[in-house]
């Protein structure tokens, strides 16, 4: 928590009006114990009336000054506790932005979005207790104390055993609900995480009627957190009569005793009321305080989620002075092996090729070969683990990321598509792009045929992740979008696995004239879509079995060979 304090500084000014006007309010809290006291012992039991209106209209009006200032600080408090968690918000995302899939994959993005929503409100909520509460707790218990002290020292004897025994109270409630706390935020991130899962693969768990299994799965998460929701209330549910029985037994007390002094002419009635008062309002104080013993440890927890985040490096950085690529996109792979975090085996191992602009490459292998980590690899989303990767001579770690994959373009193999229009979603690949780039772009990726069907043609709104389109829309909108700016080196990973034979060939003949200076990769599992390619690279369990075109490769390698023969008749390989 200490470590998200530092990012207060700078709200230093509002967080003083807070105080400032918190403090004010404690003390026209105490100051009202001490004008009724007044009322009572000079007004009421003399019969005086003029002195009760004027010490009346006194208590009347330091009440509107204890309202003015409870609502002045609470409104600088929520203030200063909005603006950090817009600040946090805002450096959460900006790190995440900035991740390398490695920090993605390892926190996993259910916990990201936590830590950013809930995790965040916690501490905005504690630092909001904490700007009103523990402000006013100290000014009412040392201030109530000196007050009550002032008008009876004997009567507040009371508060010799009242404080140990609520401070007690406190320590227990922390004691017994901080862990209980922690474990609570983890237990939302998995209960979010199948959340999520269910409603990303809700077609998928349909599909295989496992409605049933998802629902019970979520029951058990569900439960699971429930239970240790109820634990911590069961802790509260014992404890908060027990601080109200102390408050009771206090209060029978001080009548008692207050009664006993009063009898004996040693005490006015107006001092007992007023040592009652003041002794409520330290016991409250003591309360407030064990409110926010329960919520900081909920919000240290949170604290300490969402400073992982910010202050967790990249492990993907630019270097201080990056080199320009010079050239047009010759790309060299020399000895590279990658191995993904804690994974036993390389996913690849000792990958070495080269390929010129101008030149198609197919990638081919079996599902797991390690043709996508092959791409994620050229776009520096990870490094290489051993091995370099060079882009006209440079190794791609002495560029800048932003310049690297402005040369190069990626049509994944799950298409992405955002809320908006057609042209929107195609626009992403070139911000400046004309109307008729995008039909041309549409055109070239077979989609034009569609689009321009549609009522609305490339205005035609597109739901959130495209579900108003097919799977081979969805594929022939990202390659629309892949190819309409220009660049050194194209990417397709299984970009065209949705698409017929049919479409797929007229696809590859169209990109084949459209980017005929570029430097392209076609990842497929399909012989078919890379047969025609200047040059096949084979991967098998990470490793390249055949590098070489078609008709060599028949020759010389097992792997493909037994691919192409599975999938093609010997017309087609003809
Ligand atoms: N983020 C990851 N973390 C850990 N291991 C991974 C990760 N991504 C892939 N792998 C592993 O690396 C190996 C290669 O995966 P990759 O995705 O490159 O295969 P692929 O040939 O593209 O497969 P497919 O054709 O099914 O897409 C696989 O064994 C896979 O389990």
């Amino acid at each position: 928590m200490m470590k998200i304090f530092k990012y207060l500084k700078k709200y230093t000014f509002l967080i003083i009006i807070a105080i400032t006007f918190v403090v004010f309010q404690g003390l026209t809290n105490l100051y009202l114990p001490d004008l009724m006291s007044d009322i009572v012992n000079s007004g009421v039991v003399r019969g005086n009336v003029d002195y009760i209106v004027n010490v009346g209209l006194k208590m009347l009006l330091v009440t509107l000054l204890n309202v003015a200032a409870a609502i002045i600080s609470t409104y600088f408090a929520a203030k200063v506790a909005m603006l950090l968690g817009k600040d946090l918000r805002s450096m959460v995302f900006t790190r995440v932005m900035n991740f390398s899939l490695h920090e993605i994959d390892k926190f996993g993005t259910s916990t990201l979005i936590t830590r950013n929503t809930n995790d965040i409100t916690q501490i905005q909520t504690v630092i909001f207790m904490i700007l009103r509460l523990v402000s006013l707790a100290p000014v009412i218990s040392i201030g109530g104390t000196i007050m009550a002290v002032s008008k009876s020292p004997k009567l507040s004897t009371v508060l010799l055993v009242a404080i140990p025994v609520m401070s007690l109270a406190v320590y227990l409630i922390a004691k017994y609900t901080m862990p209980l706390f922690r474990s609570m935020q983890k237990k939302l991130d998995t209960l979010n995480r199948i959340l999520r899962e269910n409603l990303t693969g809700v077609r998928v768990i349909r599909a295989f009627a496992k409605t049933k299994y998802e629902k019970k799965r979520f029951e058990n998460a569900n439960e699971d957190l429930t239970q240790t929701a109820l634990k911590v209330n069961r802790i509260f549910a014992l404890v908060f009569p027990l601080i109200m029985l102390i408050m009771n037994f206090t209060i029978i007390f001080l009548i008692w005793y207050g009664a006993v002094e009063v009898d004996k002419s040693a005490l006015q009635v107006g001092d007992i009321m007023a040592v009652m008062q003041y002794v409520l309002q330290i016991m409250f104080s003591f309360i407030m305080i064990s409110m926010i013993f329960i919520f900081l440890p909920r919000a240290s927890a949170s604290a300490e989620r969402v400073y992982e985040v910010i202050n967790s490096k990249t492990s993907i950085k630019d270097p201080e002075k990056p080199m320009k690529p010079l050239g047009n996109g010759k790309i060299e792979f020399k000895n590279v092996t990658f191995y993904y975090e804690q994974a036993k085996e390389p996913a690849l191992k000792d990958i070495s090729f080269e390929s010129k602009p101008g030149e198609f490459i197919g990638i081919i292998g079996s599902s797991g070969s390690g043709k996508s980590t092959l791409a994620n690899l050229l776009l520096r989303f990870y490094d290489v683990t051993d091995g370099e990767i060079l882009i006209d001579g440079v190794d791609i770690r002495k560029l800048s990321q932003k310049e690297l994959r402005e040369m190069i373009s990626l049509v994944p193999s799950r298409p992405v598509i955002f809320s908006g229009t057609i042209e929107e979603n195609v626009r992403i690949g070139k911000k400046d792009a004309t109307e008729e780039e995008i039909v041309e772009a549409l055109k070239i990726a077979q989609a034009w045929e569609f689009v321009s069907k549609l009522p609305e043609g490339i205005k035609t709104h597109v739901s959130q992740g495209g579900t108003n389109l097919s799977g081979g829309q969805k594929q022939r909108l990202a390659i629309a979008r892949g190819i309409i700016g220009r660049k050194n080196i194209y990417i397709f990973d299984d970009s065209f696995s949705a698409l017929d034979f049919k479409t797929d060939s007229k696809v590859r003949m169209a990109l084949r004239e459209k980017l005929k200076n570029s430097t392209v990769f076609v990842i497929s599992l399909r012989a078919a879509t890379i047969m025609n390619s200047d040059k096949i690279i084979v991967l098998d369990k990470g490793q390249i079995v055949g590098l070489g075109t078609h008709k060599q490769l028949m020759k010389t390698s097992e792997v493909y060979r037994e691919i192409v023969f599975s999938q093609l008749s010997k017309e087609e390989i003809a």
